[in-house]
């Protein structure tokens, strides 16, 4: 049987192969500030929707305050603020994949949309724990002395 080749596109062809891949969007964001918007929509959505992130949005506000209040190093703090951010963005790509999985399968069950699944939230998971075990470090030891001296 004749095996189809597709030829591989040339640097010349790349930019109309671009423009016929943004035809396929319902809607495409015509400046920045539309941009952002939407981006926006996503954060709040995940806010609205998702319990996980709303917990993580409180521990990463509440890890960052504890950091100000100890007036840790701004280095660590901003190690803090890098790590709990990156949970939060994980929450929101889980919850992005989860929605094209149920985009795509609906509620019949597959064995890759499990597998996608279990990926994302481990993806979070393993973020999460990352979080948690450098606040404990940086936090913990100076969170205890101010604790005892008010004791
Ligand atoms: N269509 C499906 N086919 C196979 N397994 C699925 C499917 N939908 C969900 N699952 C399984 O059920 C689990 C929970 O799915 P769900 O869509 O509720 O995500 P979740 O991990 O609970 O989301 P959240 O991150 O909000 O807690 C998935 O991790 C996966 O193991």
């Amino acid at each position: 049987m004749p095996q189809q080749v597709t030829q591989s596109p040339t640097p010349n062809s790349i930019p109309s192969l671009l423009m016929k891949e943004r035809e396929l969007s319902w809607q495409v964001a015509t400046n920045l500030l539309i941009s952002f918007k939407y981006a926006w929509a996503g954060i709040i959505y995940s806010f609205q929707t998702q319990r996980n992130f709303r917990i993580h949005v409180s521990v990463c506000v509440l890890a960052i305050a504890l950091s100000i209040f100890l007036h840790l190093p701004s280095v660590e703090i901003a190690i803090i603020g890098i790590t709990s951010g990156l949970v939060l963005v994980m929450e929101l790509l889980n919850t992005a994949i989860e929605s094209v999985v149920d985009l795509t399968v609906k509620q019949s069950y597959h064995e890759l949309a499990k597998v996608a699944k279990d990926c994302a939230a481990g993806a979070v998971l393993v973020s999460a724990m990352v979080a948690v075990l450098v606040a404990a470090i940086l936090i913990l030891p100076p969170l205890v002395v101010v604790i005892r001296s008010a004791l």
